[in-house]
């Protein structure tokens, strides 16, 4: 079928409409698949075509993997198929099945007669959080099993809504609500906490307010680096009963002050010099957003600080992970949307802020950090 339109989008519509003509006919990729030179890029594109397509099947090797423990059993040493089918309780043609496929995604290695923990396998045991995000994913894919579905209601209702569970309730939820939620998020925090410190480093500020703080895990670590920071943490009541007993245990009580409240209705504590949204923002829709940051813009002194630190749209070289994967996240959540950094730096402006700056981080695929100030 021939496209037409294209032209009405000046020289780039006229090159798009060309360029996927060409892709798109059976003869120029058999006729780019017989050049030498062109046969490596048809290759390529073919391999990364693939991958897309494959993707649900790949995600549910490494779901296995983690159910088994496989990934933690190969990083105590290498074994053979037959002790791995035995502690992963697995007939042995399932474990290979699982090894081999695992393998071939870079998770585990091949070592004569045994098996290893792979390149990949072994980065993922390094990044605290991801096990238990692979682990709960089981809820994102039922909401996704009918995408369109979901698209045309526009999102929520599902098993993901019903996990975080103010996206679509009102209320707060009692403690049984919340656990599921603040548990995955404190075990993930590491992928957050650290390249929000390395790129915003707090020694000039006195007192910090981290709101929608969850069990804390993020002041734990600002804690660690830093003990002259008095601290405040602000979620609802049942996830601050949480937050209370966390700092507790952790010899914290001392230096940290929690408040249970809802940020949408509740004014925010004062008497803090910077205010931190780690992860929350993007929870929610434009409105209660909007309405988030002028909270927070009246708590502050002037010359109070705001950051903002989550994973964000159109971040070059992870777009996937901002627009596909949050985008969809947050549509099965029913609640809230990922946003570019210039769009998070407009609303900040439109509240009242200044100054506002991208912050450098090393991970930007799930970390990105902006700074602004009150006037
Ligand atoms: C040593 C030799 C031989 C060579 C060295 C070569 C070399 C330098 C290799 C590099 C090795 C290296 C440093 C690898 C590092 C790998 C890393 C850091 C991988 C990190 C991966 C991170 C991933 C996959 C993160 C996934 C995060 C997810 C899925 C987060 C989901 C978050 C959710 C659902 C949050 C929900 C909260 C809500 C509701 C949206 O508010
Ligand atoms: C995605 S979690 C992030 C938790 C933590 N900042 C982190 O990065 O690990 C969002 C947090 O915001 C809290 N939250 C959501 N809506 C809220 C509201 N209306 N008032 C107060 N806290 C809220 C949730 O209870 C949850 O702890």
């Amino acid at each position: 079928m021939k496209s037409t339109g294209y032209q009405n989008y000046g020289w780039r519509g006229r090159w798009l409409g060309w360029r996927n003509t060409m892709l798109g006919s059976p003869r120029f990729q058999r006729f780019a698949q017989s050049i030498p030179l062109l046969r490596p890029i048809a290759r390529r594109r073919a391999r990364a075509l693939f991958d897309l397509v494959a993707g649900f099947t790949y995600s549910q090797i490494l779901a296995a993997c983690i159910e088994t423990g496989l990934l933690d059993l190969l990083a105590e040493g290498p074994r053979d198929s037959a002790s791995v089918a035995l502690r992963l309780d697995l007939p042995i043609a399932g474990a290979e099945r699982l090894l081999r496929g695992a393998a071939a995604l870079g998770l585990v290695e091949r070592l004569r007669g045994g098996w290893a923990l792979g390149s990949d396998g072994a980065a993922l045991r390094g990044n605290r959080g991801i096990g238990e995000m692979i682990a709960h994913h089981h809820l994102l894919y039922a909401d996704l099993a009918d995408p369109v579905a979901l698209l045309r209601r526009g999102g929520g209702g599902g098993a993901l809504s019903r996990h975080w569970h103010y996206a679509e309730a009102a209320g707060q939820g009692d403690s049984a609500d919340v656990a599921g939620y603040s548990r995955l998020m404190a075990a993930s925090q590491p992928l957050v906490a650290a390249q929000a410190l390395d790129a915003y480093p707090l020694h000039r500020h006195r007192r910090l307010l981290d709101v929608g703080g969850g069990e804390g895990a993020f002041l734990s670590a600002v804690a660690a680096r830093h003990d002259r920071l008095r601290l405040g943490l602000f979620d609802l009541p049942a996830v601050a009963a949480r937050a209370t007993q966390a700092f507790e245990s952790a010899g914290l009580g001392g230096r940290t002050d929690v408040f249970g409240g809802d940020f949408l209705r509740d004014p925010l504590p004062t008497g803090y010099d910077i205010i931190s949204l780690i992860r929350v923002l993007h929870d929610h829709d434009d409105a209660p957003a909007f309405a988030l940051l002028r909270q927070i813009h009246a708590a502050l002194p002037p010359g109070g600080t705001v950051l903002i630190a989550e994973p964000m749209a159109r971040t070059p070289g992870a777009e996937p992970a901002g627009d596909a994967y949050f985008g969809f996240y947050l549509l099965a959540m029913g609640s809230g949307r990922p946003r570019s950094a210039g769009e998070i730096r407009a609303m900040l402006r439109a509240a009242g802020f200044v100054a506002s700056r991208v912050r450098r981080t090393a991970m930007p695929l799930t970390t990105r950090v902006i700074v602004a100030r009150r006037q």
